[in-house]
């Protein structure tokens, strides 16, 4: 062969005889300096005959029922085999699951038919899946692409750095996130963000994959969240694909895992994405994850989880302050399909002021606001004040109808005490002061469900763990105590009223 000019084609023949198969198979080779691609192939002639003589022998076989057989089985097709492999193909999901239920005996059927050596392990695709792998010229390497189909939820492209506003209340995850996608996998390993719902962490879960797809588009990003990671996990169980999905998953380079507190009891996908973490992280791969609490109080995490997770860096995210909120306000109206409404600072800084407990918040009373003045507002179509709090007012009323607020509980408990605030909240530790801030900081935790975190914060940048095991003792004291349990039972009815 002239080995100057590339590419050259040549003719192989595979010998069938030893599956019962008369047809020549033929492949086409394109050679190239650098190796070779099969061209062209006869395989589907090959395929469909083998494929008929499965079918056939299922259909006479009395053990598939005549009405599934033919608008089930009769619709499928044989489209790759290996030695060890077969796909078939099929036209929608339903019709997959159904093979996929009788899996065992399509794949016995096919070994008799092929006379096989070995057992073949059989996988069912769906067509349309099947269209990206191949294209005309090529029909091999469909099974080794199989491996891309495992779901991943979808990366909002309209979550990037650019539309989020920071502030005091996310600055550090901003930044954290930020350094994360600029330089994935040698910064901060695993970045895990945690707060409440609504303050945006997702976002950042998403800014983080937008800006590595944009300025590393070689870098794969895989973006999920628990409960459809655990789905993964059980139907790769299922199918027998378990080592399939690890590796697709060990391939990642940035992998997005979002409200990871959903895994808590599933001990399965806990193994899993063990080996999924250790295996990312030894390899220099980014992992990004975020939560509504710290890993340390997820309950129904395993330890090594915890561990693992707590290793890089936890950054929190709070509720936005007033101008921060009153900046994501302004975004919102500009972005949104209003952008033209003329809304007046006084009417923004109404909303701003009450409805900052988180952004989703901050949308929904913003968006009430809009469509009640298209509704009712018959004046010159500025958007005031009064148009606000007319909008809103059955909505304030009902988040000031509880009233309680971290600063209430350090009020009442303190005065039930006959301490000051500043008391409650300082580092002194004698007996009836550290009594009393024990069960300020329980109250908080059963009243306001705060995180540890942010709990400790508020009673003089306490670490966590303190603010975890003073509430634990409170519940002890309370079910060994009677005149304990009164106390608390006062203390929580003067909270509230
Ligand atoms: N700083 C911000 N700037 C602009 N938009 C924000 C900001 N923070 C949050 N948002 C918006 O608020 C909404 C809720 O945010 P997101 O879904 O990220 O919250 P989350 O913390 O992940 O909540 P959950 O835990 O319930 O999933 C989204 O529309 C998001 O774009």
């Amino acid at each position: 062969m002239d080995k100057k000019s590339f590419p050259q084609f040549a003719v192989f023949y595979l010998d069938l005889t030893c599956y019962n198969v008369p047809t020549t198979y033929i492949y086409l080779v394109k050679i190239y300096k650098e190796g070779a691609t099969i061209f062209m192939t006869n395989n589907s002639f090959y395929l469909n005959e083998i494929w008929s003589r499965t079918l056939e022998s299922i259909g006479t076989s009395g053990r598939v029922d005549n009405f599934v057989f033919d608008n089930f089985y009769k619709e499928s097709n044989l489209v790759d085999l290996n030695e060890k492999k077969a796909l078939i193909s099929v036209a929608s999901f339903i019709h997959k699951t159904l093979l996929m239920n009788e899996i065992d005996l399509i794949s016995t059927t096919l070994e008799d038919i092929l006379n096989a050596p070995t057992k073949l392990q059989c996988d069912i695709i769906l067509e349309k899946d099947l269209t990206r792998f191949v294209d005309n010229t090529n029909e091999v390497n469909i099974i080794e692409s199989m491996d891309e189909s495992f779901d991943s939820s979808p990366l909002r492209e309209d979550r990037t750095f650019e539309n989020f506003i920071v502030g005091d209340c996310n600055r550090e995850s901003h930044s954290a996130a930020l350094a994360c996608a600029y330089n994935p996998g040698n910064l901060f390993n695993p970045l895990f963000i945690y707060g409440n719902s609504g303050l945006g962490k997702s976002h950042l879960l998403c800014a983080i994959g937008n800006y590595v797809k944009k300025n590393e588009p070689s870098k794969k990003v895989y973006y999920t969240d628990s409960n459809k990671f655990v789905d993964n996990v059980v139907n790769s169980i299922k199918l027998g694909k378990i080592d399939a999905f690890k590796k697709y998953m060990y391939s990642i380079d940035v992998l997005l895992i979002d409200d990871i507190q959903f895994i808590a009891g599933k001990e399965k996908s806990h193994e899993i994405f063990f080996s999924i973490f250790n295996e990312l992280v030894n390899n220099r791969k980014q992992i990004c994850i975020v939560s509504d609490r710290l890993p340390t109080e997820i309950k129904g995490l395993e330890d090594r989880l915890i561990s693992r997770f707590s290793s890089g860096l936890s950054v929190g995210i709070d509720s936005p302050e007033f101008e921060t909120s009153l900046a994501i306000l302004k975004l919102k109206m500009s972005n949104s399909a209003f952008e033209s409404r003329n809304i007046d600072e006084e009417a923004l800084s109404f909303i701003a002021s009450n409805f900052n407990r988180d952004v989703r918040q901050l949308e929904g009373a913003l968006n009430r606001v809009l469509f009640y003045a298209i509704e009712f507002q018959k004046d010159d179509g500025k958007i005031r004040f009064d148009t606000a709090t007319n909008a809103l007012r059955g909505q304030v009323l009902v988040s000031d109808k509880s009233g309680i607020t971290v600063r209430k509980i350090i009020k009442c408990v303190s005065e039930y005490y006959g301490l000051t605030k500043q008391q409650l909240t300082s580092k002194t530790r004698t007996k009836n002061i550290s009594t009393a801030r024990q069960i300020a900081m329980f109250m908080c935790r059963k009243l306001l469900d705060l995180p540890y975190i942010k709990i400790g914060e508020e009673f003089g940048g306490r670490d966590h763990s303190t603010v975890m095991s003073s509430c634990e003792k409170v519940e002890k004291q309370s079910k060994a105590s009677g005149a304990y349990l009164q106390a608390l039972n006062e203390i929580e009815k003067i909270i509230k009223s």
